[in-house]
């Protein structure tokens, strides 16, 4: 049976890409390799075993802590109508969600009416059924050495490129020429860390070649 490492259980507003504004359940998953310098969520990073700890304990966590619970996809949906969460989307996300095969867990949740999400970084080959929105996120020339794999980009609902300066396009742009995305694939671009010569520089290339803007809303309204 397929076990997921959570890092993080919480009920929010998805604050970034296309389904920005829908009421989502975030799963956060433990564990990420790929050594993003600026990454928000470092705390997922190691698995360190031995610091397991229980699902409701997950729960009751006040900071970003390196603490994970094993669970799996039927737990997981008691918990979900345990704690009376409303939200109807599920957003998975890590840590590097890929690491994992999402299939049980998002099959579960699908027969049980609710939609998903998953937020990953292209470098694992991607496990889930048709059905749920893929946002890729591709991480070039990261620290971890890892590279953004052709069947991640043509499998992107949307892509979702974190920006601080021209270069970042310029390899989103060159990624996709080798790597193509589906036709109906969303571009959208999101400014790291709130900088603002980064969104001003977003704003502009959004404009100059009909892309999205994306500016984690979660981060201004002050919200998980
Ligand atoms: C923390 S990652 C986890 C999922 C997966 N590892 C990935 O990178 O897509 C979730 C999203 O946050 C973005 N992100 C992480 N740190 C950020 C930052 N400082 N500013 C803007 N976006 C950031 C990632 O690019 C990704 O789209
Ligand atoms: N509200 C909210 N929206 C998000 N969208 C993607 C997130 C992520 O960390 O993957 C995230 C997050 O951490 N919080
Ligand atoms: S791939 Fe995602 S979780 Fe991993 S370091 Fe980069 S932003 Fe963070
Ligand atoms: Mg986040």
């Amino acid at each position: 049976m397929t076990t997921y490492n959570i890092n993080e259980f919480f009920e929010t507003i998805q604050g970034e890409g296309q389904y920005t504004g829908t009421a989502s359940i975030f799963i956060r998953l433990q564990g990420c390799p790929v050594g993003c310098s600026w990454c928000d969520t470092k705390h997922t990073w190691p698995i360190n075993e031995g610091v397991g700890i229980q699902l409701k304990d997950v729960l009751a966590k006040t900071d970003e802590t390196e603490e994970w619970a094993a669970a799996n996809a039927e737990e997981l949906l008691s918990f979900i109508k345990n704690e009376g969460y409303r939200a109807k989307h599920v957003v998975i996300t890590g840590g590097e969600p890929a690491m994992y095969d999402l299939n049980p867990l998002c099959n579960v949740l699908h027969e049980n009416g609710y939609s998903t999400q998953i937020e990953t970084s292209g470098t694992f080959e991607i496990k889930v059924p048709e059905k749920t929105w893929v946002t890729v996120s591709p991480k070039i020339n990261m620290a971890g050495g890892y590279k953004v794999l052709e069947s991640c980009m043509a499998r992107a609902n949307e892509i979702k490129h974190p920006i601080a300066r021209q270069k970042h396009v310029e390899e989103l742009e060159e990624l996709i020429a080798v790597a193509p995305i589906s036709d109906d694939a969303l571009i959208y671009l999101q400014p790291i860390s709130q900088k603002t010569s980064a969104t001003k520089l977003a704003i502009e290339t959004c404009k100059d070649k009909n892309w999205r803007l994306s500016v984690q809303v979660h981060k201004y309204i002050g919200i998980s």
